[in-house]
């Protein structure tokens, strides 16, 4: 998709502010000639090349190249992409339900049908990128969205790409981006990354959507990483004495130290967890 080079004003109403961040500021866009509602992520790009203010011209192209080939009902959906001077817009599906932290926040915690049905959708959304070789590298409930909060069964959309990549054949990617209380050991050890890095995001997005605890966050960064390379985490009695033994399982098979071992999107999608074996299953 070729940066269009016209001013993003001249055929979009520039909306409210709905959010900001390291990836920049997200506001309502609205296109002139349909009226239609859309996001624009604007981007500050850097001037000069020493200059520490603003991203890489080229981070915003690779973000807009991985997102062109994705395209899937589980990930937001890139429709333009404008340039002007020192700014790059990228404009995107409008996402109206809000974060999936906050829908955690507002229950003390969802049910396990409603966590499996969340999930086979993020899973799906994973799989597909996965199948792309690019792994997002920043899953996490803030960047997990519902189309509709308010719809008996919410659409997800995963958002922010900023810190995706798409492997090259036999690459060898090294990274220390990430939030804490989601990473893996290999991140924090600085080893390969790969799709798997993902999986393992997984297992504590799905910790955290049964209870409203996060495995291994501590008072400090520092402490959070220490107990990720400790390996040290558990399920409280208190918050899953109800929850499945088959739900544990799931987890305790993301939650794994080596990623090799860890469960990819396509084994987490037939886990028991995940796919309950049918009477006709159980015949075969
Ligand atoms: C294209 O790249 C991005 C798009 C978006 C995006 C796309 C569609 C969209 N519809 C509504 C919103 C939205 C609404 C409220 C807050 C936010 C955002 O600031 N918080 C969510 C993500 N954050 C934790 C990184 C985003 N978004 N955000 C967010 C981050 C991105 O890096």
């Amino acid at each position: 998709m070729a940066f269009k080079h016209e001013n993003v004003a001249d055929l979009y109403d520039i909306g409210v502010v709905l959010g900001s961040g390291h990836f920049g500021q997200v506001r309502q866009v609205t296109e002139r000639s349909t009226g239609a509602q859309w996001a624009g992520k604007f981007i500050k790009t850097r001037k000069s090349a020493g200059s520490r203010l603003g991203v890489e011209r080229s981070a915003v192209e690779r973000e807009v190249e991985l997102l062109q080939a994705l395209t899937h009902p589980s990930i937001m959906a890139l429709k333009d992409v404008f340039e002007c001077r020192a700014e790059m817009v990228l404009i995107v599906e409008l996402i109206s339900g809000g974060e999936l932290f906050d829908f955690i926040a507002a229950k003390d915690n969802v049910t396990e049908s409603e966590a499996i049905a969340f999930l086979k959708q993020i899973l799906e959304g994973v799989g597909f990128m996965h199948s792309k070789h690019i792994a997002h590298f920043d899953l996490k409930p803030e960047n997990i969205m519902l189309s509709d909060k308010d719809a008996a069964n919410p659409t997800i959309k995963l958002i922010d790409f900023g810190l995706a990549h798409q492997f090259k054949q036999g690459e060898e990617y090294k990274s220390m981006c990430g939030t804490p209380q989601y990473i893996p050991p290999e991140v924090i050890n600085y080893s390969p990354l790969s799709t798997a890095t993902d999986m393992w995001s997984i297992g504590v997005i799905t910790y955290i959507l049964l209870s409203g605890l996060s495995p291994f966050q501590d008072n400090t960064d520092e402490e959070t990483l220490k107990n990720i390379i400790a390996m040290k985490f558990e399920f409280p009695e208190h918050v899953f004495s109800m929850t499945s033994e088959s739900a544990k399982d799931f987890i305790k098979k993301l939650l794994v130290k080596d990623p090799i071992e860890r469960m990819t999107a396509e084994e987490c999608l037939i886990h028991q967890w995940i796919k309950p074996m049918t009477r006709k299953d159980m015949a075969n």
